[in-house]
């Protein structure tokens, strides 16, 4: 571009990424550079590279402390708590994941499922017939009550909302790009009420760690995180539990808040698929919260959970960076280059996926992708720790929603996809609640949803 050069194609990508993303592949194809002739900001777009980028962790890393745009004190509260499984690489990361890994393990995952469906139980009492809400609103604050409920063990009241807020304010200011663009710590900048505000969050951190480890038989991921020990019977310190209590609770909720806020919105604009996916529920669970053991007896809410993911991953894109000069297939790349991937274009590749612009859950019936073809949780080595957690959370929310309440949106509300990496609807989602019986009525919406969804139904 004129004058700003590769910035403006950068500032493009940062400020819409579905359509950068979009068009960069329809112009290039499966491999695209953000400046032509470089290599050190790189988009791959098919499985075939989706493979070659994610088998190898050794040769793509994640974004470390050191490749990351946030700036950070060696021996900083910032820095300590930036340091989550996704920030690390090597033997660091192999540790840390394996002992993720046992906390995170299935059954103690499925152990938790009592408590998310008391948990939604209690938000969806409270809502009111007629009333009008925003539903990412909503899905955000109960899938935060979820994360420092099952994660950090604590009531979803007070200390627990208080702990919640604190790291979503942590969260939004760390990624926030005036703290990014101007990192001075001087009073009154961004930066500097980040600085502040890691203090307070490590000490708040710090004294919840202390606690758990008093108490010793916690069920939370932070109690079974801090009793976990690998191989040579070394647990993880206060200072690396400080950044994984802190990344576990990032990663958990604003990913799985965004994934049922989309899967709501396609309910409400396909009124056929909410009426048959009610019918499934009703007539399955009679109205009764519904137990993990009898998630497998509901086909149709995994179909839907996986198109939802499809269509609209919460996490369009993410990006590894070269761990030194690679080739990549036959193109040579500099150390530290940025290799873009994304789910959100893959998934829509139509030699993979029939009329991939279509809401069409039934196509799961006979479509079986390999895991670099569907890549809601990335995929490889370091695919997501929590999947199995968010496809129980998501599923256990929408089953006990959509038993009790209809959401409908307002025919002819504006619907305009935003967020840099984790995607949500720019102005919320807007919905009246309905009773459950009946079909909803067939709405129009606007806005540039429109660019990525074909609503003309699926094929027949
Ligand atoms: C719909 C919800 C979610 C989505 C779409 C999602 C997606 C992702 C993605 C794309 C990555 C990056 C993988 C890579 O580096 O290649 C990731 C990493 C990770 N996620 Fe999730 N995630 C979700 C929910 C969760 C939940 C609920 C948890 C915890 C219970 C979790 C824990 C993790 C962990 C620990 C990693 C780091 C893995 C590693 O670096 O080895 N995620 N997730």
């Amino acid at each position: 571009m004129p004058v700003i050069g590769h910035r403006g194609n950068f500032a493009r990508f940062a400020f819409d990424a579905v359509t950068y993303l979009r068009r960069l592949h329809e112009q290039y194809g499966e491999i695209a550079s953000l400046v032509r002739g470089r290599g050190d900001y790189v988009f791959v777009f098919s499985p075939r590279y989706n493979q070659i980028v994610l088998t190898e962790p050794a040769l793509y890393e994640n974004l470390d402390a050191a490749s990351s745009p946030v700036r950070m004190g060696e021996d900083s509260s910032l820095r300590r708590l930036y340091a989550g499984l996704t920030n690390m690489n090597g033997a660091q990361h192999r540790r840390q994941r394996k002992l993720m890994g046992a906390a995170l393990q299935r059954r103690h995952v499925e152990a938790y499922a009592p408590d998310i469906n008391a948990l939604a139980e209690r938000q969806f009492s409270g809502w009111r017939l007629g009333q009008r809400l925003d539903l990412l609103q909503e899905m955000r604050a109960l899938t935060m009550a979820v994360a420092v409920s099952t994660m950090l063990g604590l009531p979803p009241d007070n200390h627990g909302r208080q702990m919640g807020r604190l790291l979503q304010d942590w969260m939004d200011t760390v990624f926030s790009v005036r703290a990014l663009a101007l990192p001075v710590d001087l009073p009154g900048l961004p930066y500097h009420r980040l600085q502040l505000l890691s203090d307070r969050l490590e000490r708040a951190v710090r004294g919840l760690i202390d606690r758990r480890r008093a108490q010793s038989t916690g069920t939370d991921v932070l109690s079974r995180l801090i009793r976990a020990n690998d191989d040579e019977g070394r647990g993880l310190t206060d200072d690396e539990l400080i950044g994984q209590t802190t990344f576990l609770f990032i990663a958990g909720h604003a990913t799985t808040a965004s994934a049922l806020t989309w899967t709501i919105f396609l309910l409400c604009t396909h009124p056929g698929i909410m009426r048959d996916l009610v019918d499934e529920l009703t007539g399955t669970l009679r109205g009764d919260p519904p137990e993990v053991s009898r998630l497998q007896d509901l086909p149709l809410l995994d179909r839907v959970v996986k198109e939802s993911l499809r269509l609209l991953p919460p996490v369009m894109w993410w990006s590894k960076v070269a761990a030194g000069p690679v080739r990549l297939d036959r193109y040579p790349l500099p150390a530290g280059a940025h290799v873009v991937f994304s789910s959100y274009i893959t998934h829509r590749l139509p030699e993979l996926y029939r009329r991939p612009d279509v809401f069409w859950p039934d196509r799961w019936l006979s479509c079986d992708p390999t895991p670099y073809e569907y890549l809601p949780f990335s995929a490889g080595p370091r695919t997501c720790l929590g999947a199995g957690f968010a496809m129980m959370e998501m599923k256990l929310i929408l089953a006990a929603l959509l038993q009790r309440w209809r959401p409908e949106m307002p025919s002819g509300s504006r619907v305009d996809p935003g967020g840099l990496m984790v995607s949500q609807p720019k102005h919320g989602l807007p919905v009246t609640l309905a009773r459950t019986v009946g079909l909803a009525p067939e709405i129009e919406v606007s806005g540039s949803i429109r660019r990525v969804l074909d609503l003309t139904g699926a094929p027949g």
